[in-house]
């Protein structure tokens, strides 16, 4: 494609191919054919969405967050309007089945229905004050400019997460999509230019960590809202860390697990497991790649667990027969394969290796796409294991016995740098319970897989998997600033703790 059909970034209310001379394509990963060709953003692009989103935040926050939210509405209505091209766009980008691609605009909306519908919700707090004739409440403002820096694995969703409430509370935004999905980015900039939303209010450019990191050094930039890689993620904090008055809010990556009970019930872990390990071909923040079960139940549960591995349906995401599709690309299939060799040296048992599909288990007309199966091992525990503490984020599934109580569970659960999802399979509410309060991990599930978000819920992690901040209610604390104010109704003025307000002279 020609630089002059390459698709635009979105500043200041206009398609434009920016400054630079480079451009990009979309890539299909079941076919590995180009979608669309995208002009490649530069640092003087985010210089003109930056300013752009400068010059409009005065008047957009001047606006009440129902007017701001009108706009929001809209985007809800192209949203379900848009559902199943946008979906199969999703799908045709970044390859997870089709389901997968529906269930990514479907939480979209939601998270626009959310941010939208909250604008009319009670919005700070009335507080009491000891003073009888002062009135105290807290209220919210705007930051100013955001920055959203999104990852390619839910491409419509996750930039909603951060657009939606950042926008209502009346930020402006500049955001830098993944540059493996800038088609879903493109669709989403044309659903607020429909919107009508003011120019330099939000701003797309697409392109590369280059791009995102210009977001990030930027002095004009209040909030950086990052979803992505833990690779990534720290290093914006730590650059963010060094500004002050600036804040990074970050959800990063896991190395999730089920864990099985002696007390599970088998139907329940198996059908958990698959859906946490295999789901998206194991590409969600949240998918497990390490599954801990004690040694009761360990034989069966494996051998039930293989079964399905060696025979899930890998093909065409867009069939909806289909249960796993590609990895993103070819870097992603060679870390994956190196992830395998390392099991294999550190020591693992192979009972799956699908990693290499057989011809025929590759679509007609997909052979170029980037096709793994389950690769699925079982490895005496040993916390310095590197294949089950790095995120490999693929199909890459480790089996870990546990044979005493609980305690030895949660310990192997929580052994690892990471702390985003997790579950527990058990019949036995004492362990529930015991998982709930002690497993270090920001999102855990019960007699479910450790995968699913809903956008009501809090969503994000702890210690190396982020500051627990991008989701619904946590992204208004990381695009707002609270001022408590206190107004006097009296004539007279009376001070708390009963400190003296008499104005005391030599005269
Ligand atoms: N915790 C969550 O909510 C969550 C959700 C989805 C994905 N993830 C994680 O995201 C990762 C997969 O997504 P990915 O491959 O797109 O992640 P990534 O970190 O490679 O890229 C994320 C975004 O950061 C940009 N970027 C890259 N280098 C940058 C830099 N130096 N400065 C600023 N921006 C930069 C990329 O262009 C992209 O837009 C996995 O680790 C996954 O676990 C986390």
């Amino acid at each position: 494609m020609s630089t002059d059909d390459s698709r635009k970034h979105y500043i200041d209310g206009e398609w434009t191919a920016g400054t630079g001379d480079e451009t990009f394509a979309s890539r299909n990963p079941a076919t590995g054919g180009e979608l669309a060709s995208f002009h490649r953003g530069t640092e003087d692009d985010v210089d003109r969405a930056l300013a752009a989103a400068e010059d409009a935040y005065d008047e957009w926050r001047s606006l009440s967050h129902i007017d701001r939210a009108e706009y929001l509405w809209e985007i809800y209505h192209e949203l379900r309007d848009r559902h199943e091209e946008l979906g199969e766009i999703v799908t045709k980008e970044c390859g997870k089945e089709i389901s997968e691609g529906l269930a990514d605009v479907t939480e979209s909306w939601h998270m626009v229905e959310w941010a939208a519908g909250n604008a009319r919700h009670p919005h700070g707090d009335v507080v009491p004050s000891e003073i009888a004739s002062k009135d105290a409440y807290m209220r919210r403002k705007p930051k100013g400019v955001v920055g959203c820096i999104t990852p390619w694995n839910f491409p419509v969703a996750i930039p909603f997460w951060h657009l939606a409430v950042t926008l209502v509370e009346g930020n402006t935004v500049v955001w830098k999509p993944a540059e493996q999905t800038p088609w879903c980015a493109h669709i989403v900039a044309e659903m607020f230019e429909d919107a009508g939303i003011p120019d330099g209010v939000f701003n797309l450019v697409q392109g590369y960590g280059d791009a995102g990191n210009a977001i990030v050094e930027d002095d004009r930039v209040e909030t950086v809202l990052f979803t992505g890689s833990a690779e990534v993620g720290h290093k914006i904090a730590s650059k963010v860390g060094g500004q002050p008055g600036k804040i990074a809010a970050c959800e990063m990556g896991g190395k999730n697990a089920v864990v099985v009970s002696e007390q599970a019930d088998l139907d329940i872990a198996v059908h958990s497991a698959v859906m946490s390990s295999f789901k998206t071909t194991g590409q969600r923040c949240v998918s497990s790649e390490r599954l801990i079960v004690h040694e009761e139940v360990y034989d069966e549960f494996k051998e039930r667990f293989v079964d399905v591995a060696e025979d899930i349906a890998v093909g065409d995401p867009l069939e909806e027969d289909t249960f796993m599709g590609p990895l993103i690309e070819a870097g992603q299939v060679e870390k994956f394969e190196k992830y395998n060799d390392l099991a294999r040296d550190e020591g693992a048992n192979v009972l799956v290796d699908r990693a290499d599909l057989d011809a025929d288990e590759i679509p007609e007309g997909h052979e170029e796409g980037h096709w793994v199966g389950p690769f699925v091992y079982e490895i005496d525990y040993d916390e310095d294991l590197r294949c089950i503490n790095e995120e490999v984020f693929g199909p890459h599934v480790a089996l870990l016995k546990y044979s005493g109580d609980f305690d030895e569970a949660l310990e192997m659960h929580n052994s690892v740098d990471y702390g985003l999802a997790g579950a527990i399979i058990s019949e036995d509410y004492r362990e529930i319970n015991q998982f709930r309060d002690e497993a270090e991990i920001g999102l855990a599930y019960g007699n479910l897989p450790c995968i699913g978000a809903e956008v009501h819920l809090p969503f994000g992690g702890v210690k190396k998997s982020g500051n627990g901040l991008p989701s619904g209610r946590e992204v208004i604390e990381a695009v707002t600033e609270r001022t408590a104010w206190t107004l006097n109704n009296s004539k007279d003025i009376e001070m708390a703790q009963g400190l003296s307000a008499d104005i005391i002279t030599d005269e």
